[in-house]
């Protein structure tokens, strides 16, 4: 059963607690009677009204899926679908169908219907699901038209209008479609648009949802005692702390010259001994890692590039399914503790590998989702819940800044910062369960849209990729959460290295003002996440965009100053 914690922003908004409440209750609903796609559908309507456009698409999308399982006699989940549906066949159309002109759809001719199942006679039950999947092709055409995938909404749309020409909603909703896109495009309303261009990427909200109960208190007592055991190992002289961050500024601001500038808390890396200029840090080993290649020839747990294959070579491959290769020993006894038996033989090899360039850093968070997946499911944990993802900061906007204000006086509408497409965010991660045979109905508690987008939050923040020094494209990517406990600074006091292990260590001299290295006991460890080398201005336009805002770091606010002053003169 879910709990729902409180949220502030319910107070502002009445609205947003009843539905919030019928969230919950269809969220339990569906965990008794998993393959009840109305209640897919009543939910997707839910999220829609709490302005949840991607959440409402997941659950529409789903909803779709479960109306072919009702009608083909092949498909695995077919007698679950069909009990489900059949509760339904003898009462009053469901209220979640009986919206605007759908209704036509009861006229609709013998329907060849949806991915060209045909429906075998005028069953209720196949009136039902025919009924059913237009309305899931209105919510996941109208849905994703608000998320920004132009592309994929308009085929689910015409998906929809191949069932029922005439469907009003479905006819206004590839109207608005065709708004956006030319005003996207800026075509004239007479030029015509070539499919291939719509944009099919956008953002969605990045937030600690309202009923996500996994985010630790990253700032209690037992969560810093725990990251602090934790740490002793990889990282003897250092301990996390509570530390005060500039905050990031959208732009350009007066502030450069001042003593004093905003701050907000967060984690961060402290040094609890002196560190000598040259010394390790810290030294970590992740296997929350993945690769873009399909033929790689790195390790498949620490991403190491493999040594040529000789004599001596101490690599490994799992016995069940030979291409799985580990660097030795060590990584292989890891993977199968923590992820590999999951996978193994399992057909999920070719997922999202050797992706178009466009897609490559899309591609590489799905893999770290996938592998995140695989270690959830052999360890019998929630996803949120591994301890590689529980405590990392997802650079997370309160609900209450997200949310839609529909009042006359409202403001302009809410930035969202999470990106995401119908394809990585909704589409393969199913897809990937299903290969790894896992029912992706029975197990929403695990592997519901909004946990996928947790767990991206998580990963874009932190995650650091390689590239391929044959062709200079990003191939390798991992997430280390304890080397992402330090902060950004354009003077760092560290340098860093990732090799199968992620090496923090002491750098010899500073950036400003060539100064010796070395961190003295208390201070703070001081990590970059971009080229240090390159002028303010494009540091800054760096920090923009990875992390959310002007970098406010002394150096950046040193350099933008005199920069600004020598202007001034
Ligand atoms: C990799 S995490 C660092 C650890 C993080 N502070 C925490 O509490 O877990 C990166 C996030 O920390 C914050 N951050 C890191 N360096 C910063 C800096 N120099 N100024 C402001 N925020 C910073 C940003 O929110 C950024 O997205």
């Amino acid at each position: 059963m879910e709990t729902s914690p409180s949220s502030g922003s319910d107070e502002k908004d009445p609205c947003r607690a009843p539905l919030l409440e019928r969230r919950r209750q269809l969220t339990d609903e569906l965990a008794s009677s998993p393959y009840d796609l109305i209640l897919f559908l009543e939910r997707a309507v839910v999220y829609s009204n709490l302005a949840y456009p991607d959440l409402a698409a997941g659950d529409a999308y789903r909803a779709l899926l479960l109306t072919d399982e009702v009608r083909d006699e092949g498909f695995e989940y077919h007698d679950q679908a069909r009990e489900a549906l059949d509760k339904y066949a003898s009462e009053p159309c469901p209220e979640v169908l009986r919206h605007g002109s759908l209704a036509d759809v009861d006229a609709a001719p013998d329907v060849d219907m949806v991915d060209g199942h045909s429906v075998d006679g005028p069953h209720p039950r196949q009136q039902l699901a025919t009924l059913a999947s237009v309305r899931c092709f209105q919510v996941l055409s109208l849905s994703l038209l608000l998320c920004g995938c132009l592309k994929t909404a308009l085929s689910f749309c015409e998906r929809g209008l191949a069932v029922v020409p005439t469907n009003t909603e479905l006819n206004e909703i590839k109207t608005y479609i065709e708004q956006v896109a030319r005003r996207k495009l800026r075509k004239g309303p007479e030029e015509s648009i070539d499919r291939q261009d719509l944009p099919d990427r956008g953002v969605v909200r990045r937030e600690i949802y309202p009923w996500n109960t996994y985010e630790p208190d990253r700032f209690s007592e037992e969560s810093l005692s725990f990251l602090n055991q934790r740490l002793t190992t990889m990282a003897p002289k250092c301990e996390v702390r509570v530390s005060s961050l500039p905050v990031l500024l959208e732009g350009e601001s007066e502030t450069d010259g001042y003593e004093v500038i905003p701050t907000c808390d967060q984690l961060g890396l402290f040094a609890k001994e002196d560190i000598a200029p040259g010394e390790v840090v810290l030294k970590e080993y992740s296997l929350l890692t993945a690769n873009n290649r399909l033929k790689e020839s790195t390790c498949d747990a620490c991403g190491t590039e493999l040594p040529p294959l000789s004599s001596n070579s101490q690599a490994v491959s799992c016995p069940e399914c030979y291409d799985t290769v580990f660097c030795d020993e060590f990584c292989y006894s890891q993977a199968e503790k923590q992820y590999h038996p999951a996978i193994c033989e399992k057909e999920v090899d070719s997922i999202a590998k050797d992706p178009d360039s466009k897609d490559i850093d899309q591609s590489l968070y799905l893999l770290l989702l996938s592998r995140l997946l695989a270690m959830s499911t052999h360890q019998d944990i929630h996803p949120l819940e591994v301890e590689e993802v529980k405590y990392i900061w997802g650079d997370f906007v309160p609900t209450e800044q997200n949310d839609i204000d529909l009042s006359v006086n409202a403001g302009p509408p809410p930035e969202w910062t999470l990106p995401f497409s119908f394809k990585y965010n909704i589409e393969t991660p199913l897809h990937l369960l299903e290969k790894m045979d896992i029912d992706i109905y029975d197990t929403l508690d695990r592997h519901d849209l909004w946990v996928f987008n947790t767990a991206y939050s998580k990963f874009r923040g932190t995650a650091s990729a390689r590239k391929n020094p044959r062709d200079g494209r990003p191939d390798v990517a991992a997430v280390h959460p304890f080397w992402c406990l330090a902060n950004h600074d354009c003077d760092p006091n560290v340098t860093w290295e990732w090799g199968g292990r992620m090496l923090l260590s002491a750098r010899e001299t500073r950036v400003v003002g060539k100064g010796p290295g070395g961190i003295k006991a208390g201070e703070e460890i001081l990590n970059h996440y971009c080229d240090v080398d390159l002028p303010v201005q494009k540091r800054r336009e760096w920090a923009q965009g990875s992390l959310g805002g002007w970098c406010m770091c002394k150096r950046c606010r040193d350099e933008a100053a005199y920069l600004s002053n020598g202007e001034n003169r």
